[in-house]
């Protein structure tokens, strides 16, 4: 606390710590984070949930299916959350954006292009059209989230064998790239995946911790929080797009974050 009244840059503090040896690098970074911001959350704090406390959820537009529910990591497989028609629009709509999909740098921060992510994709404005408005509005009432929270949605297109390699959707506190994420809104509270299109064979969300897969369904989606009740990065979150055998996997990504996301 002296040193930071005295501006010595956290960065610096934190690399001395280590460069010492006294201290691992992720309890000096906690200890100076403690001194900026104060003690991390012992309570609970609130998240991004779906009420799975009966077989359907009612939204302002649409009575959504709960298909499966697990509570930790708390991960939700929804039905009947798009129709055929909201689905086709969404597709005929990007299908002329679609760039090559790339993955947040860990030195940096920029976009990069990554072999372990092959897919092509197109990042829309929060409201963009008519529609995306609606799903957003529809995500939020599902979500229990605040459609501000919301990152803009990533329509994504994976063809015959594209895949997204296991990963997080948290930013690592550890690193300085997604770590100036962090500073737009916070962390990434909670993910749905919403599967625009059906997949022949192939093209799962699979969870490689939890031995769980979840299978597109045209209209259904995944639901899931990135993070434990406390708000901290949770490990068993890893998640991967699996490989697409045949057909053509779409999918639409909402990240939701901790704070409003401007
Ligand atoms: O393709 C999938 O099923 C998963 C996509 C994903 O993990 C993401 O968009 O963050
Ligand atoms: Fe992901």
């Amino acid at each position: 606390m002296h040193n930071l009244e005295r501006s010595c840059e956290p960065e610096g503090m934190i690399d001395i710590m280590v460069r010492d040896g006294r201290f691992e690098r992720q309890f000096a970074r906690a200890a100076v984070e403690e001194a900026r911001f104060g003690a991390p959350s012992t309570e609970p704090v609130a998240i991004p949930d779906i009420d799975t406390s009966s077989n359907t959820v009612q939204t302002p537009d649409r009575r959504v299916n709960v298909v499966f529910s697990l509570k930790s990591p708390r991960i939700v497989v929804v039905g009947n959350l798009l129709s055929d028609d909201e689905c086709d629009a969404m597709l005929a709509y990007t299908e002329q954006k679609l760039v090559r999909s790339p993955v947040v740098s860990d030195t940096d921060g920029s976009s990069a292009m990554h072999s372990h992510r092959t897919s092509r994709g197109a990042m829309l404005q929060r409201g963009e059209t008519e529609l995306v408005a609606r799903i957003e509005a529809r995500l939020a009432a599902l979500m229990q989230w605040p459609v501000e929270r919301g990152e803009g949605l990533q329509v994504l297109r994976y063809d015959h064998g594209n895949e997204y390699r296991p990963h997080y959707d948290w930013f690592n506190t550890e690193q300085p790239g997604p770590r100036k994420h962090l500073e737009r809104g916070g962390q990434r509270f909670g993910t749905i995946v919403m599967y625009l299109s059906d997949v022949e064979k192939g093209g799962g969300t699979s969870f490689p911790k939890l031995g769980l897969e979840v299978q597109p369904k045209k209209g259904g989606a995944v639901f899931f929080a990135n993070v434990d009740r406390y708000g901290a990065p949770d490990e068993n979150t890893l998640h991967a797009g699996e490989p697409v055998v045949s057909g053509v996997k779409y999918i639409a990504t909402k990240w939701v974050r901790e704070r409003p996301y401007v």
